[in-house]
């Protein structure tokens, strides 16, 4: 379970969230929606442990995840907004040290991965080469390989063509079904299982609705 707990964040003085508290409990998902600029990047970097809540505490387990960073780091897969793949390597590079980093595991479940994503055919190219859809397939392709139960996910959507969105969407309700959680941002509809979706406006003035 995450808590997050009376959380305040201002940038340039201005407010974005004041007193923001919510859980996200295993089994649920949750979309953070607000116009440019409202926060949702700050916020989500925020709960990823990236950056200091100005007041306010996040808890992982009931235990501030500043107390428990390297335990907090292996429950997280954290996508940001770049791609966050070297780009020297292959994809196929890429994904075997992601899972060397998770402790390793099989080669085919990195076939597995890239098939998913449709990299097949590309997972020799170095990713500098692929295009910007691609290289964030890359990326995006972790998500099959990954154990952490928490993923927070800023943008996942971005660049990605139609099939390869209902294929991600898919996959978070599968994930959260098997008791994963998600916090995620998107400007996309992602009602297709309405009911299963929680949502946390930040509407950029300071005063945050769930
Ligand atoms: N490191 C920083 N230093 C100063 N201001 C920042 C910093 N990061 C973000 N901001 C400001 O904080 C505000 C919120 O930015 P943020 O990226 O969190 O918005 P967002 O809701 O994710 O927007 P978008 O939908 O455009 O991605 C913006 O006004 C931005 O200029």
């Amino acid at each position: 379970m995450l808590t997050v707990s009376r959380l305040t964040c201002s940038r340039d003085e201005r407010v974005l969230f004041r007193d923001l508290s919510f859980q996200l409990q295993a089994g649920e998902m949750m979309q953070i929606e607000g116009p440019n600029g409202a926060g949702k990047t700050t916020l989500l970097r925020m709960l990823a442990g990236l950056s200091q809540p100005e007041e306010g505490e996040i808890s992982w387990q009931n235990v501030a995840i500043h107390r428990q960073r390297d335990l907090f780091n292996q429950q997280l897969l954290y996508l940001g907004h770049h791609p966050g793949v070297k780009s020297v390597l292959t994809p196929f590079e890429n994904l075997a040290f992601y899972m060397a980093v998770q402790g390793g595991g099989e080669q085919d479940a990195i076939w597995d991965a890239l098939a998913q994503v449709d990299l097949v055919g590309f997972e020799d190219v170095p990713v500098a080469q692929l295009s910007a859809g691609q290289q964030r397939r890359v990326a995006l392709a972790r998500l099959w390989l990954t154990r952490a139960p928490l993923w927070i996910l800023d943008e996942p959507l971005t660049a990605i063509d139609k099939s390869g969105v209902a294929k991600l969407v898919a996959l978070f309700y599968r994930h959260v079904e098997a008791g994963g959680m998600i916090l995620l941002t998107t400007h996309q509809d992602l009602d297709t299982q309405a009911g299963k979706l929680r949502k946390l406006r930040l509407p950029g003035d300071g005063v945050a609705v769930c």
